[in-house]
């Protein structure tokens, strides 16, 4: 059995849709679960709805929905010949579209904004079931709210997973062609939630995961997983191999293509991913499992935005232990997760994306100590492998940047990956002089 994630680029017309029928259709004939992401855009057009009605602008947020509205009748029209398609996908919308429109008459609170969110993709899969049925193509749709869940901690209940999707799929033996909403699920109290933006690469993961997948296919628009940032350096090359834990670390780290939390289900169960191109599916595409290519060598470079640094001096640290705990503990306190981490004898820097707590977290530190704050940083990793090859990476990196003012540098942590720490504004240029001294 193979799971295939396609996302929002690829079902993002009706041409790409009609394309990715055409790639469905030649797959071997063996069981496989589509997973689709909304139509691009939606999910940004739906968060801009639910902002709306929070704030209480109902007439704003109506409008939003009425413009979408349109799009998507346009869409079904381009979609569908047949007279019962045609029905099929303008029942569909009107039935989503009117529940988007009702949300007006209610008390509008999170739990509502998420139901707005799950819209996207429970139109898009439905849309492409009825072009499947109008192709006379068998297709069971899922409803993924059925059996995606997530526990208390907000991580994937496996348990209930595997429970609840193995039994449905003992009750559909026969069937091969299975549909189903990437990024939607439940939370443990059973309300509407989702798996954060580019979810649908995690829920494909954890399908492919809890049901002991042959394989899980992310297909989008470029032929795998590049050496470097392709929208910032112009010759990057597709990477034919990469181990979960590179491919961990570069999504982790800003590269685009893959949800960072989407390698772990897919390692955790040892299912190999494959990352493959809608526009030509012929290409080799990237195999990530656990063998790699890297031996001794840097074989990707990725770039994350919206880093904050912070910086605690302290003599108190000299020679003292327990000074990184309680450091470490105001973060636990407020959930805040951290990046990179470098130590003098008297000052610790760290980095961190989430701001929504930094005041607060600023003020607790202060009592250890001065605390400077630099934010706008980008952290530049450098992936490969550096345990074959024990000497010579970090001169590369450090020679290739010498012309560029580096926040902090982080080597050693695993083996596989070196970090700096740049302003944003040198994170092009970052990127273009290692790769070019690298690749
Ligand atoms: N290292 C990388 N390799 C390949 N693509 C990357 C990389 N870093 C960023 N990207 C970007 O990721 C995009 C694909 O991801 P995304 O837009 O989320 O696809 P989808 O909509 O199919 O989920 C590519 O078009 C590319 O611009
Ligand atoms: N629709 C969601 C989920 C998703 O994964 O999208 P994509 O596969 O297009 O990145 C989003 O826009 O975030």
């Amino acid at each position: 059995m193979k799971v295939l994630k396609f996302g929002g680029t690829s079902v993002g017309s009706p041409e790409r849709m009609k394309k990715l029928f055409s790639i469905i259709e030649s797959q071997p004939s063996e069981k496989h679960i589509i997973v689709l992401s909304a139509v691009s855009g939606t999910t940004n057009s739906l968060e801009q709805i639910a902002k709306n009605y929070l704030k209480g602008d109902k007439e704003l947020a109506i409008t939003q929905v009425q413009n979408l509205y349109e799009k998507y009748q346009v869409f079904v029209s381009e979609l569908f010949v047949s007279v019962e398609g045609l029905n099929d996908g303008q029942n569909l919308i009107d039935h989503h579209f009117k529940l988007l429109e009702g949300l007006a008459n209610d008390l509008f609170t999170q739990v509502e904004e998420r139901i707005v969110l799950a819209q996207g993709e429970l139109l898009s899969t439905a849309l492409f079931h009825y072009y499947l049925k109008e192709q006379a193509i068998s297709s069971v749709l899922l409803p993924a709210l059925d059996f995606m869940r997530l526990d208390a901690d907000q991580e994937p209940d496996y348990e209930y997973m595997t429970s609840k999707l193995g039994g449905i799929m003992k009750q559909y033996s026969s069937d091969t062609l299975f549909i189903t909403q990437g990024y939607i699920c439940r939370n443990n109290f059973g309300e509407v939630d989702n798996l954060r933006r580019g979810g649908s690469d995690y829920t494909a993961s954890l399908i492919g995961a809890v049901l002991l997948a042959d394989e899980i296919q992310i297909w989008t628009d470029i032929d795998g997983f590049h050496n470097n940032d392709p929208r910032c350096v112009s010759n990057t090359k597709a990477i034919e191999q990469l181990s979960f834990d590179e491919a961990a670390e570069l999504a982790y780290f800003g590269a685009k293509i893959l949800h960072p939390q989407s390698v772990f289900p897919a390692k955790k169960f040892n299912v190999p991913v494959r990352l493959l191109d809608t526009l030509l599916p012929d290409a080799k595409g990237t195999l990530i499992s656990e063998s790699t290519q890297s031996d001794g060598k840097i074989v990707a470079i990725a770039a994350k935005d919206g880093i904050t640094a912070i910086r605690i001096h302290s003599s108190r640290m000299l020679l003292a232990y327990g000074f990184l705990r309680r450091v470490f503990e105001v973060f636990e306190r407020y959930k805040v997760p951290i990046d990179m981490i470098t130590t003098s004898e008297v000052a610790v820097s760290l980095t961190i994306d989430e701001t929504i707590h930094l005041e607060e977290i600023v003020r607790e530190l202060e009592h250890f100590g001065n605390v400077d704050v630099d934010s706008n940083h980008s952290i530049i990793c450098v992936v490969g492998d550096f345990k074959t090859k024990t000497h010579g990476h970090a001169t590369i990196v450090t020679e290739a940047v010498k012309h560029i003012p580096v926040r902090m540098i982080s080597y050693g942590g695993s083996e596989h990956n070196l970090s700096i720490l740049v302003p944003e504004q040198h994170k092009i240029e970052t990127l273009r002089s290692l790769h070019n001294r690298i690749f």
